[in-house]
């Protein structure tokens, strides 16, 4: 498989502590990975890496084999998309509004949208099944709403890699179950997800492998039921050894 994304010995940190050290991971094209770690971790800071929203201290994040830090910002939002935990919208946007930026990367200076970003608005809005909110205002949407726009606007980008932070958060379980099959359903388009997910019990049938990060602990990426496994849980989210129930922890 033709390797997408590589963390080649990153480090970094908000501050002089390092949030991350020396991680090595890699994203292949049509890979769907959960990225799973204990709160404060840094997933969301991986995430913002993978997107070239920050600047690793040290070591290398490469997208296609080239340095990120060398791409514009431009041209890496025409390659890879971030859809943030939260979006702030200070004004009162419609939902075609909001996924319209998505468009952005790709207007030229007085040129406006064209046909191809209309297409690719409307490519974005049918997959995410958002179409009948486009006239909404995009604060006025429940939670649940909120997350499949926030997802149109990345899917507007057309991106090769699409990194999503914490998708099912604050979603009830069904509208947990329709997140699940539209990342199944844009895993199925032949999109690139990189995922970070609290809820364990959602991976085993959307995620073809996970990646966890943990503190004190490399990087590491397997399949499903191995990283999954309560010996494997146990050392990640740094519970005392045979603390997870060995029963009905069969999260694969
Ligand atoms: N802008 C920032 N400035 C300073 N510290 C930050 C900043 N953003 C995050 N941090 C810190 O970096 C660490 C990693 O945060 P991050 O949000 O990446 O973790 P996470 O694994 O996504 O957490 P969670 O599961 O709770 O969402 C945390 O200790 C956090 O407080």
């Amino acid at each position: 498989m033709t390797t997408l994304l590589e963390f080649a010995d990153v480090s970094f940190g908000y501050t002089a502590e390092p949030i991350l050290e020396a991680v090595n991971a890699t994203v292949s094209a049509g890979e769907c990975i959960a990225l799973i770690g204990p709160n404060g971790a840094g997933k969301t800071t991986l995430l913002r890496l993978a997107a070239g929203m920050l600047t690793p201290a040290s070591g290398e994040v490469r997208f296609q084999g080239a340095p990120l830090r060398r791409r514009s910002r431009q041209h890496i939002a025409r390659s890879i998309a971030l859809v943030p935990q939260n979006l702030d919208v200070p004004f009162a946007f419609t939902v075609e509004q909001i996924v319209e930026q998505g468009r952005t990367p790709f207007i030229r200076a007085l040129g406006g949208l064209q046909r191809t970003d209309r297409e690719a608005i409307e490519n974005a809005l049918e997959l995410t099944d958002t179409g009948y909110l486009r006239a909404r205002i995009f604060n006025q949407l429940s939670g649940g709403e909120r997350q499949r726009v926030k997802i149109a606007l990345g899917l507007a980008q057309q991106p090769r890699l699409l990194l999503l932070d914490e998708p099912a958060q604050q979603l009830d379980i069904a509208r947990q179950m329709e997140m699940m099959q539209l990342i199944r359903s844009l895993r199925s388009q032949g999109i690139t997800l990189l995922a970070s997910m609290h809820d364990l019990f959602l991976i085993d049938d959307t995620f073809s492998s996970v990646c966890s990060i943990s503190p004190g602990e490399p990087l590491q990426q397997g399949p499903v039921d191995e990283m999954l496994c309560p010996e494997s849980l146990e050392r990640i989210f740094h519970c005392p050894p045979g603390s997870l129930p060995r029963k009905e922890i069969c999260l694969a």
